[in-house]
C-alpha cells in the first residue's frame, strides 16, 4: 500500500527497569489497513500498543503519526518542547484507544462517558457532542442504553461503550488492545462482531489479540511478536499457512488443531487444510 502511513515505527524498543520489553519494532500503518498483532502472553503487545499512543514513553527509535514525530524521552534527546504534553496531544489526535479493561466512568451514563472526552479533550459544545456520542452508540448497537450505568451493563455492553466512545473521537486510527479479554466466553462475539463491522468499513486499526479467528479472517497484516521482537508480519494467508519461524509454528499449533468451527466460511481460510 503506498502513501504516507498514518502509523510508522522505526527501530523502536522500550526498557522497564533496566529490562528490555521491546526490541527494534519496525511496523507500517495505512489506511484502510486491519493490523493484529498476536503471540504468547508477555510478548509486548500491549506495551506496543501503549508506546503507539505514548502512553508509555518509548526509548529507541522513532514513532510517527502522519510523518510527526510522536514525542519522545530516550537516550540522546532532551525532554524539550517536543516531548511537551500539548504537542503529544496534537499529533496522537488521530488515534483513538479501545482498553481491555473499558475503563468507564462509573458515576457517569453511558452517554455521559462517550461524550465527556469529546466536551472535556476536543471542547466540543456539550449539545454537538451528545449528539456525537448517540450517532457512536447506534453504530455500536447500544443507541437503546444511553441513559444506563455502566455498572448495569455486561461486560460485552460496557466495551461496546468503550468502542463507542472511541469512534466518537472520530480517529484516523484506531488502537484495540485486547479488547475480548476480560470478557465472559458467551460475550466475546457481539464485541468481534462490532468490530469485524468497523473493518468492514474500512476504519483502519490495529488490535493485540488472542483471537486467531478474527486474526485469520479479518487482519489485512497480521504481526507476530515474541519476547519483544516482531518475528514475523505479512498478510494473514501467509503466516498462517506458511509460517517461516518455528516459533509461530509452535504458537499456532493448538489453532490449527482445533475443529473446525461450524459457522466458518469456506474461504480455504487457516484452519481448513487441517480437515
Ligand atoms: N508497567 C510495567 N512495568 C514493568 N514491566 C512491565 C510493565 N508493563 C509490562 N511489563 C512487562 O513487559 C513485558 C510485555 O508485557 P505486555 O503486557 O506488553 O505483553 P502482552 O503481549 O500484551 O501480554 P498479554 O497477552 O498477556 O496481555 C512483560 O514481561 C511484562 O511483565
Amino acid at each position: 500500500m503506498g502513501g504516507q502511513p498514518i502509523l510508522e515505527l522505526r527501530g523502536v524498543g522500550k526498557t522497564f527497569g533496566g529490562h528490555a520489553v521491546l526490541h527494534d519494532i519496525n511496523l507500517a500503518v495505512h489506511a484502510g489497513e486491519v493490523v493484529t498483532l498476536i503471540g504468547p502472553s508477555g510478548s509486548g503487545k500491549t506495551t506496543a500498543l501503549r508506546c503507539m499512543n505514548f502512553l508509555e514513553a518509548y526509548d529507541r527509535g522513532e514513532i510517527l503519526i502522519k510523518g510527526r514525530l510522536l514525542g519522545y524521552s530516550g537516550p540522546g534527546r532532551g525532554a524539550g518542547d517536543r516531548d511537551s504534553a500539548a504537542l503529544i496531544a496534537r499529533v496522537r489526535r488521530p488515534l483513538a484507544m479501545v482498553f481491555q479493561q473499558f475503563n468507564l466512568w462509573p458515576h457517569m451514563t453511558v452517554l455521559e462517558n462517550v461524550a465527556a472526552p469529546l466536551i472535556l479533550g476536543k471542547r466540543l459544545p456539550r449539545q454537538e457532542a451528545r449528539r456525537r456520542a448517540a450517532a457512536a452508540l447506534a453504530q455500536v448497537g447500544m443507541g437503546g442504553k444511553a441513559g444506563a450505568w455502566p455498572g448495569r451493563l455486561s461486560g460485552g455492553q460496557q466495551q461496546r461503550v468503550g468502542i463507542a466512545r472511541a469512534l466518537a473521537l472520530e480517529p484516523e486510527l484506531l488502537l484495540l488492545d485486547e479488547p475480548t479479554s476480560a470478557l465472559d466466553p458467551e460475550r466475546v462475539e457481539e464485541v468481534l462482531e462490532v468490530i469485524r463491522a468497523l473493518a468492514q468499513k474500512g476504519i483502519t486499526m490495529v488490535m493485540a489479540t488472542h483471537e486467531m479467528s478474527f486474526a485469520a479472517h479479518i487482519s489485512t497484516h497480521v504481526v507476530f511478536m515474541a519476547d519483544g521482537a516482531i518475528v514475523e508480519q505479512g498478510a494473514p494467508l501467509r503466516l498462517f499457512r506458511r509460517p517461516a519461524s518455528g516459533r509461530l509454528k509452535t504458537f499456532l499449533a493448538p489453532w490449527l488443531k482445533r475443529p473446525l468451527q461450524p459457522d466458518e466460511p469456506e474461504t480455504g481460510a487457516p484452519g481448513h487444510r487441517q480437515r
